[in-house]
């Protein structure tokens, strides 16, 4: 393994926040000073269409179906010594799944770190500064809470997406930031459009190498801190645990659901800190839809305008009957976006749906519908 060090860089922040945004931008940052990045992508379903806005040059191991911080646990260490195996990064960024609890994951890389010689970095959460103040009016749910999470968490808090924002909400809730993590760097942007360079200057200012103080200094002060004692061996029950944590009854169809007896890490069970923190995403449903063709791209619009609240993040890569080109669609706290796209690869036409649950087969049997109208012309 050599004895250089590999830097790692943790992105937090909720579904559809603008992690990936970031991302794009910190990987140019890095390449135009000669760096050579590598990404682990996590995403909670079972296809990568973040991927597909991060340059083919840039070494990439995506880890799917599953959370970091929880079902494909064990996997992160095997994919971050084979990207430093074979690639030899100069840094790895983590561009963790929306619905995942930030200290778990930053658990996870710490246990990695155990094995493979890493420099852990302050955690950066990105925040919707939209969707916060939706859900700051009521405080409640398990979306919010994990979204407070996210911010007790981050070193460095990227208030983005301020543009849907009247200045004195914004201002709202960079106070509510500052209040839930009076030790954080609060930045806001539009599109994640920050001084780059400040982004980890500022947090190792506060934070040193020892993990245990990079874990958002505002849940060391409160006390917090999740008590760890498990341990994972490298080569650890990669298929394994994968397997048994996902319904697979129907491929199309999975819950992202916590079951921690599949786990061989009984630990976790014994853990009274780890049940609170694990209810988390517990929640969270995701659907997974292949097209069978091309579909209108006005019903298209009018279904995603349509879709229930519980859905909040979307995203997808289809064909319209209408245009000539493929899109990348984006939906992300009631926005959609298209971007005309020309993949690498083999990518099907894909959608996936993430939500607080909201009935599958209701958004199943709507995207049948918009197919067989194309299929069957009057
Ligand atoms: N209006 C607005 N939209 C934004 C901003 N930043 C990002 N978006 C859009 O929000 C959507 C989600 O952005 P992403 O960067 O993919 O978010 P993410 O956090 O990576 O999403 P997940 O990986 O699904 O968790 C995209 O359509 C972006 O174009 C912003 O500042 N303002």
């Amino acid at each position: 393994m050599g004895n250089r060090v590999t830097p790692v860089y943790i992105l937090s922040g909720f579904l559809g926040s603008g992690k990936t945004t970031l991302l794009q931008r910190l990987i140019r940052h890095w390449m135009e000073q000669g760096l050579r990045p590598a990404v682990i992508m996590n995403e909670i379903g079972e296809v990568n269409l973040d991927g597909l806005l991060v340059s083919s040059e840039v070494p990439m191991a995506e880890m799917l179906g599953g959370c970091i911080c929880c079902t494909i646990r064990g996997d992160l260490s095997v994919q971050m010594a084979e990207l430093i195996e074979g690639e030899k990064p100069d840094l790895i960024v983590i561009e963790a799944t929306g619905a995942g609890n930030p200290m778990e994951i930053f658990d996870a890389v710490t246990e990695v770190s155990l094995y493979l010689k890493l420099d852990i970095k302050p955690m950066v959460t990105v925040v919707d500064a939209a969707h916060l103040a939706d859900l700051h009016a009521s405080q409640q749910g398990k979306t919010y809470r994990l979204m407070v999470e996210q911010i007790r968490c981050g070193s460095v808090l990227v208030l983005n997406k301020i543009d849907l924002l009247e200045p004195d909400r914004q201002r709202e809730m960079s106070e509510f930031l500052r209040r839930t993590n009076p030790y954080a760097r609060i930045i806001p942007a539009v599109k994640c459009d920050v001084d780059l360079s400040l982004l980890w200057k500022a947090a190792d200012g506060q934070n040193n190498t020892d993990p245990t103080t990079q874990r958002g200094a505002a849940y060391i002060q409160n006390g917090e801190a999740a008590q760890k004692s498990d341990h994972y061996p490298l080569h650890n029950h990669h298929d394994h645990s994968r397997d048994q944590s996902h319904d697979h009854n129907d491929a199309r169809y999975e819950d992202h659901r916590h079951d921690h007896n599949h786990d061989n890490n009984d630990d976790h069970n014994h853990d009274p800190n780890h049940a609170h923190t694990h209810a988390s995403h517990e929640h969270v449903t995701v659907y997974t839809h292949y097209f069978d063709g091309p579909v209108d791209s006005e019903d298209f619009e009018r279904f995603i305008a349509e879709l229930p609240r519980e859905v909040y993040r979307g995203k997808g890569v289809l064909r319209f009957t209408d245009t000539a080109s493929r899109f990348l669609f984006q939906y992300a706290y009631r926005e959609a976006d298209y971007l005309k796209v020309t993949p690498q690869g083999n990518v099907p036409d894909v959608a996936v749906f993430i939500g607080e649950h909201f009935d599958r087969n209701v958004i199943a049997q709507q995207l049948k519908e918009l197919e067989r109208k194309q299929a069957e012309p009057e």
